[in-house]
């Protein structure tokens, strides 16, 4: 049991839990004067769960910290596991600046081999990056494109008449990925990048997502050290290479004339000291967008089917919906508002199944957190796959409640309970289009099709560098208009 590890101070501080209600987050522990050491969890005991069922095993660290600021400690690699929303808040927001993401640290260290040095790093890159590309993102401009979007989505959706009336089950990975992959490379990349290339790519991340787990769980070996896994991931980046960088280079030359789509951006785009993106990180950033892009909505969505499938109440009510805010209209910009359940769904996937599960930070300063000291150069663990699904914050947190979004409930409860994008300066700027893209998706698969699923069980987590589920959710499609006929 943690409790050994902890002290009694922090045992005392696990907040009330009231059934069926949304529990406010307890006020932060009062600083002693003194700061004091972080209880210490040895990891050595779930060293073997975390590889055989790597998300009960993380929150089950999470429960025994009790929100306290534990250190984990597995010889000399010994981070802190940050989980109160207001130690992340201090973390990814109030002291952003002491808590860096630092390229070489934790999760961030084997994936620099994809994603180089740009958006998806810190320091100065990052800043160029984000500078240029933050514009792309903004509501306003989503928003500008959510009809070319849902155009975009309805021509790939069309091709699902096919085997619904056939009565033929398909893959919802696979139909999902090629709906996102469309849509995005149609109205972000200008269709430079073409949908089978996508598709290339995705399955080359796919590749790579489940080829560095063994060093995202075992961060500490050194990458001179042969690990299983590396030879894959070394063939998958290859080949993500060779099919971003004659693009990106094709794209130079008429950056100047082409309109506002990613690379040709990220070619003309000025940093604040006004110089441009070298061929390198325009590389790293076209790369690191393809993936932010596409593999993000797919995985969340892939989790809806198997939910509506287990409880007929969400599904009626979101059909319902669906069914009274678009009809058999196509889905338009104007129908978005209205769908207000449909949106506190994806607010419950995103708790659930935070895609961005682990977000490491280093401390450059020693700083005191929740009275607990922290050393300059110590790692942290910011997991929203732990925090929202923590007991001392969330009742029933294994329960798929969409209620738990409704807006009384979230204004009771404190920013960081539910923090699927992260927050501060490095918070996500794909969160607006996400939101936009996915109740397009999901109204405009819901406004043709009911869905079966093929199997009913709800499948278990297949922790990578996604969330995605470990057996392929399939689905068959009955049109709407003969259910309602
Ligand atoms: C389910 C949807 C998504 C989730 C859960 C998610 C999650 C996250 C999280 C947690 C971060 C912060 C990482 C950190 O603080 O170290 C982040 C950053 C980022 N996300 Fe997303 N994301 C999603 C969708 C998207 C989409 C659609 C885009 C496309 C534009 C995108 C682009 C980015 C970028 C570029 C960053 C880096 C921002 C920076 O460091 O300045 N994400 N995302």
């Amino acid at each position: 049991m943690l409790h050994e590890y902890l002290t009694p101070h922090s045992r005392s501080a696990t907040p009330s839990i009231h059934k069926g209600v949304t529990v406010p987050v307890a006020a932060p522990p009062t600083v002693p004067v003194q700061p004091r050491r972080a209880g210490s969890v040895p990891l050595r005991h779930v060293v073997p769960n975390l590889f055989r069922d790597p998300a009960r095993t993380l929150v089950e660290l999470g429960e025994r910290s009790q929100g306290e600021v534990v250190k984990l400690s597995l010889g000399a690699f010994r981070p802190y596991l940050i989980t109160r929303p207001e130690h992340l808040q201090r973390v990814l927001r109030e002291k952003s600046d002491n808590y860096v993401r630092a390229g070489d640290g934790l999760q961030w260290r084997p994936l620099k081999r994809l994603f180089g040095d740009g958006i998806l790093s810190d320091g100065d890159y990052w800043k160029n990056s984000r500078h240029v590309l933050q514009p792309l993102f903004t509501a306003r401009r989503v928003d500008s494109l959510v009809d070319r979007l849902a155009e975009a989505i309805e021509e790939v959706v069309d091709e699902l008449d096919e085997p619904a009336r056939a009565g033929q089950p398909v893959d919802m990975g696979t139909v999902q990925a090629r709906i996102v992959c469309s849509a995005i490379m149609r109205v972000f990349f200008a269709d430079k990048i073409s949908v089978p290339q996508a598709m290339r790519i995705m399955e080359a991340q796919d590749a790579i997502a489940w080829s560095v787990m063994p060093r995202l769980l075992v961060p500490w070996a050194p990458l001179a050290m042969p690990m299983p896994g590396d030879r894959a991931f070394r063939q998958a980046v290859q080949l993500i290479d060779d099919t971003v960088l004659p693009i990106v280079r094709a794209a130079r030359g008429t950056a100047e004339t082409d309109g506002d789509d990613i690379i040709a951006t990220l070619w003309r785009g000025r940093t604040e000291a006004g110089g441009r993106l070298d061929e390198r990180q325009v590389r790293d950033d076209t790369v690191s967008m393809v993936a932010t892009t596409t593999e993000t909505t797919i995985s969340v969505l892939t989790w809806l089917w198997p939910h509506i499938a287990q409880d007929e109440q969400i599904a009626e009510r979101l059909y319902e919906e669906i069914d009274r805010v678009v009809g058999d209209a196509p889905v338009r910009r104007e129908h978005l508002r209205e769908l207000r359940y449909t949106r506190q769904v994806l607010d419950e996937l995103l708790r659930l199944y935070p895609i961005g599960w682990l977000f490491p930070r280093r401390a450059l300063e020693a700083d005191v957190i929740g009275g607990v000291r922290i050393e300059a150069g110590a790692t942290l663990v910011v997991s929203p796959l732990i925090t929202h699904r923590m007991s001392a914050f969330w009742d029933r947190p294994e329960v798929f409640d969409p209620d738990r979004f409704d807006p009384e409930q979230v204004r009771n409860r404190h920013r960081y309970a539910h923090f699927p994008f992260g927050g501060g300066p490095h918070q996500c700027i794909g969160m607006h289009l996400f939101y936009l893209e996915a109740m397009l998706i999901v109204a405009t698969l819901l406004s043709r099709f009911r869905f079966r699923l093929e199997r009913q069980a709800l499948p278990g987590i297949k922790v990578a560098a996604a969330l995605r589920p470990l057996q392929r959710v399939e689905v068959t499609l009955q049109p709407v208009r003969s259910v309602s006929a």
